[in-house]
C-alpha cells in the first residue's frame, strides 16, 4: 500500500509543522538575529564616535604649546581614557617675554588656536573647555613686575575669550602645582590609579623651574611639601617640590653670572667656559645674563662679554655643582637650599627637557658612570664638529648640550640624591601611549572633575564585551531552536515509520 492511501499518513503530513511555516519561523529568526546584531554593532560604533573635547596652553618660561585631548563622552571617569589628539607649538617665545608689548601676547597664539580648534567637531567647540596654565616664566615676571605680568595675562585672556570655544581662565600656576599635576599625569596614562598599583614619581625640567613629585611613607616635616590625594577610593601622600630658577635657562644664566664677576670689569672681556666646546666663541650682552631675578646683580650691567668654549667636563660639573648649595639643612634629610626632602622612593618618569636633552646626548638607557663619560666625551668635543654632526639642530640648543646635560646629572645625583643604583629607576620619556607627559593633562583631569575620588560603579562587563556576549546568544539560539526542531522532526517520523 502507498503512503498515500494510509489515512493516519494522511494526518500526519497535514499537521502544523509544514514546511510553509517552518520557513516564516526562521525567516523571523534571521530578521531576529540580523536586528540584534546591527543594534549592537551600531549601539557599540555610536558610543565610540561620541567624543568629547578639552584644549589646555601651557604658557611655558621658553615657549606656549597647545595640548588638544579628547575622552568618550560616556566614559569620562574611566581612567586612561583621555587622550592627546593634537599639540602645536606657538611660534616665538613663551608669554612672559611679551612684557614689554602685552598687546601682542594673545594674538601670537592666533595661529595654534586656530588649528586646535579645527580637531574640534563644530557642533561640540561651543561645549570644549580651555584652560590657560602659565608657569615659571610667568611667575618671575610677576616677581619683577606684577602689572607687565597682569597686562599679559589680560592679553592673552581678551584673545581666548572670544574663540567660539568655552574659555575657563588663564592663570599662573603654582610650582607644586606644575610638580603635582605633572605626577597625576604619568600615573593617570600609567593607569596606575585605578589598578592601584604603585605610582610612578614625575621630574619636570622646564627653562626657569624643576619639580619632584613623588610618594613618600615619611612623615610630612614640612606640610607644605606634602599634598594629600583620594583617587579611585585609594589614598595617596604626596611630596612636591618645584625649585623656582632651576630650570636649565636660569641655571643657565646663573651659571654665567657667577664666571662673570671673577671676570675684570671692562667691556668685552672673554669668559672662559668649560661646559661649552671648545672653537665656540660668541659676543652676548651682559644683559642676556643678568635680566632675570634669579640672577644677583649690583646695579643694571650693560655692555657685552665674549662667551668663549673650553670643553672640559669634570671642570663644567664642579662648576655646576657650585650652583647648589648643599651645606645647610635643618631637616632630617635635603635635597638642596635647605630644602627637605624625604627619600626617594620608587621609579620615576623624567620628562620635558630632562627627556630631550638626554635624548638628544643618547643617554636614556645606561648607567650613571656611562653618562658621565660620554658626556666626557661629548663635551670635549670641537665645536666645529659638533655643528658639522649635527646641521639641523638648533644652534642655541646645540651649543648648550654639554651645559644642560653635566647640569642634569648635577641635578639628579647631586641636587636630588638619585645614586649609581636608584639610577635605574628614572625613566626619560617624552610620552606615554599617545600623550606627552607633563602637567597639561592633569591639570584638565582635576579642572573637568575627571578623576572621581571613589572608584565609579562599573558593570560587571564592559561595553564590548556585553555587545560580544549578546551577539554569541544571539546567534546560539535560532541554533538551539533549530537543533530541537530537527531532534523533534526526527523523533515524529521515527514514530511515524513505526505505525508505518
Ligand atoms: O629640543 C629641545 N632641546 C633642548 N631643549 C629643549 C628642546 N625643546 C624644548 N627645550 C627646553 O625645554 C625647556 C622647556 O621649559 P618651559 O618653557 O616649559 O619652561 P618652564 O616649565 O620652566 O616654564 C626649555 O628650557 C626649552 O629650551
Ligand atoms: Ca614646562
Amino acid at each position: 500500500m502507498s503512503p498515500r492511501q494510509h489515512p493516519l499518513l494522511e494526518m500526519k503530513t497535514k499537521n502544523p509543522w509544514h514546511r510553509p511555516l517552518i520557513i516564516c519561523v526562521a525567516i523571523v529568526f534571521a530578521v531576529a538575529v540580523i536586528g540584534m546584531v546591527t543594534t549592537g554593532v551600531i549601539q557599540n560604533r555610536h558610543i565610540r564616535q561620541k567624543y568629547k573635547y578639552g584644549i589646555v596652553l601651557d604658557a611655558g618660561s621658553s615657549h606656549t604649546s597647545v595640548y588638544v585631548y579628547q575622552w568618550p563622552a560616556e566614559k569620562e571617569n574611566n581612567t586612561g581614557m583621555v587622550q592627546q589628539t593634537h599639540v602645536c607649538n606657538v611660534k616665538g617665545k613663551g608669554i612672559s617675554s611679551y612684557a614689554g608689548s602685552p598687546d601682542a601676547a594673545g594674538s601670537a597664539l592666533g595661529e595654534c588656536m586656530e588649528e586646535a580648534r579645527s580637531k574640534v567637531p563644530t557642533e561640540r567647540q561651543k561645549e570644549t573647555p580651555v584652560y590657560l596654565g602659565a608657569t615659571a616664566g610667568m611667575r618671575l615676571l610677576r616677581m619683577e613686575n606684577q602689572s607687565a605680568s597682569d597686562q599679559v595675562l589680560a592679553s592673552v585672556e581678551n584673545f581666548l575669550k572670544v574663540t567660539p570655544l568655552s574659555y575657563q581662565g588663564a592663570c599662573i600656576i603654582t610650582g607644586q602645582e606644575e610638580g603635582a599635576y605633572g605626577w597625576i599625569t604619568v600615573n593617570y596614562l600609567g593607569d596606575n590609579f585605578r589598578k592601584a598599583q604603585r605610582t610612578m614619581g614625575a621630574l619636570d625640567l622646564g627653562g626657569a623651574s624643576t619639580q619632584i613629585t613623588f610618594v613618600s611613607g615619611v612623615e610630612a616635616q614640612s606640610p607644605q611639601d606634602f599634598i594629600h590625594f583620594r583617587l579611585y577610593g585609594n589614598e595617596y601622600h604626596v611630596y612636591t617640590h618645584s625649585f623656582l630658577c632651576y630650570g636649565k635657562d636660569q641655571a643657565l644664566r646663573l651659571a654665567l653670572s657667577h664666571r662673570l664677576r671673577a671676570l675684570p670689569e671692562t667691556t668685552n672681556s672673554t669668559l672662559l667656559d668649560h661646559c661649552f666646546h671648545t672653537g665656540y666663541r660668541k659676543q652676548k650682552d651682559l644683559s642676556d645674563v643678568y635680566d632675570s631675578p634669579c640672577v644677583s646683580k649690583q646695579g643694571t650691567p650693560t655692555g657685552t662679554f665674549i662667551h668663549q668654549g673650553a670643553g672640559n667636563w669634570s671642570l663644567c660639573h664642579q662648576h655646576v655643582q657650585g650652583l647648589f648649595n648643599f651645606s645647610q639643612c635643618a631637616k632630617r634629610s635635603c635635597s638642596f637650599n635647605g630644602v627637605f626632602q624625604p627619600p626617594l622612593q620608587g621609579t620615576f618618569g623624567a620628562f620635558s627637557a630632562f627627556f630631550f636633552v638626554m635624548n638628544f646626548l643618547n643617554l636614556t638607557s645606561g648607567s650613571l658612570d656611562d653618562a658621565k663619560q660620554r658626556l666626557t666625551s661629548y663635551c670635549s668635543t670641537p665645536w666645529e664638529k659638533i655643528q658639522k654632526d649635527h646641521p639641523k639642530v638648533k644652534e642655541k640648543y646645540l651649543s648648550e648640550y654639554c651645559f644642560s646635560g653635566t647640569y642634569i646629572l648635577t641635578l639628579l645625583e647631586d641636587g636630588y640624591n638619585f645614586t649609581s643604583d636608584t639610577w635605574k629607576e628614572i625613566k626619560f620619556i617624552k610620552k606615554i601611549g599617545d600623550s606627552d607627559a607633563g602637567w597639561t593633562l592633569g591639570y584638565m583631569l582635576n579642572m573637568t572633575n575627571m578623576i572621581p575620588a571613589e572608584a565609579p560603579d562599573r558593570p560587571p562587563l564592559p561595553h564590548s564585551g556585553y555587545v560580544a556576549v549578546m551577539v554569541l546568544l544571539a546567534l546560539l539560539l535560532p541554533g538551539l531552536l533549530f537543533l530541537g526542531y530537527r531532534l523533534f522532526r526526527r523523533s515524529g517520523s521515527a514514530s511515524r515509520k513505526q505505525i508505518v
